[in-house]
């Protein structure tokens, strides 16, 4: 910082309360998507991403075989209390050690991710609307609604292609419990929703409004 006001500046956006985003939405929705371009806008300005996948409770101590039958849409498969408390710390400035999930293992990788404290909390997850007390810690929540066939067209090649999965084991997968825990536990959340986006990544009017709302409370301090 070079002037006064340069400072002044650089006091505000380190001391006022973070800003907590939600994007929740069903699996292959595009949330991933729109937190990318969301995060591209604002980078510079401090923007972390918190992916709810990543606080899938720890599973090392089970076998690789039992650890395929784990329901991984049902609310109970998360640490919620961890995920809660790291966000907790981001809010009071904290630094936190963000876990880091394995897909094709299906548990946590031994590996931390160090995330300082910035402005603006990205969380984003298929439930994270599921949990009252992850929805009070946020000050915008979106929906990313997108039909079932997309959904599934994507997630297909994304696992088959990310994720180490085949063709059978995602559509088995799919039909036996992703399907129903979405109809249960995921499409409900949508009441909570203050935004709900069709579409997800491609939908650049939505993108584009929530940029100027974030950067819109950004300057004006943060004042909710
Ligand atoms: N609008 C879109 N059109 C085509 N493919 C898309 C679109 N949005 C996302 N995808 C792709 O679909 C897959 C799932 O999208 P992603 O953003 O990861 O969804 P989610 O995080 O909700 O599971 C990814 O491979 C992504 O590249
Ligand atoms: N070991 C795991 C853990 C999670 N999943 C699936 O991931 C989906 C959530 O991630 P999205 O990026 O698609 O939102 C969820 O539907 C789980 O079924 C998995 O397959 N294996």
């Amino acid at each position: 910082m070079t002037s006064a006001a340069g400072e002044e500046e650089f006091y505000k956006m380190s001391t006022q309360k973070p800003l907590v985003i939600g994007i929740a939405g069903g699996s292959g929705s595009g949330k991933t998507s729109v937190t990318k371009k969301i995060h591209h806008v604002f980078k510079e300005h401090s923007v972390v991403v918190i992916e709810q996948d990543f606080y899938y409770k720890d599973q090392s101590h089970l076998e690789f075989e039992e650890r395929l039958s784990t329901n991984y849409d049902h609310p109970l498969a998360f640490d919620t209390d961890l995920l809660i408390e790291d966000i907790e710390k981001l809010l009071i400035r904290q630094s936190i050690e963000k876990p880091v999930y394995d897909y094709e293992l299906h548990t946590r990788s031994h590996k931390r991710i160090a995330i300082e404290p910035k402005d603006v909390i990205i969380l984003e997850g298929i439930l994270i609307l599921e949990d009252k007390r992850l929805r009070n810690l946020m000050d915008i929540k979106l929906f990313v609604d997108t039909d079932a066939d997309l959904r599934i067209i994507r997630r297909i090649l994304r696992d088959i292609n990310e994720r180490g999965r085949t063709i059978e084991s995602v559509i088995d997968q799919y039909m036996s419990v992703v399907r129903p825990m979405h109809n249960q536990f995921i499409e409900p959340t949508k009441r909570y929703a203050d935004i709900i986006i069709p579409e997800g990544g491609h939908n650049e009017v939505a993108i584009d409004l929530m940029v100027t709302k974030i950067k819109t409370i950004l300057d004006s301090g943060n004042d909710l």
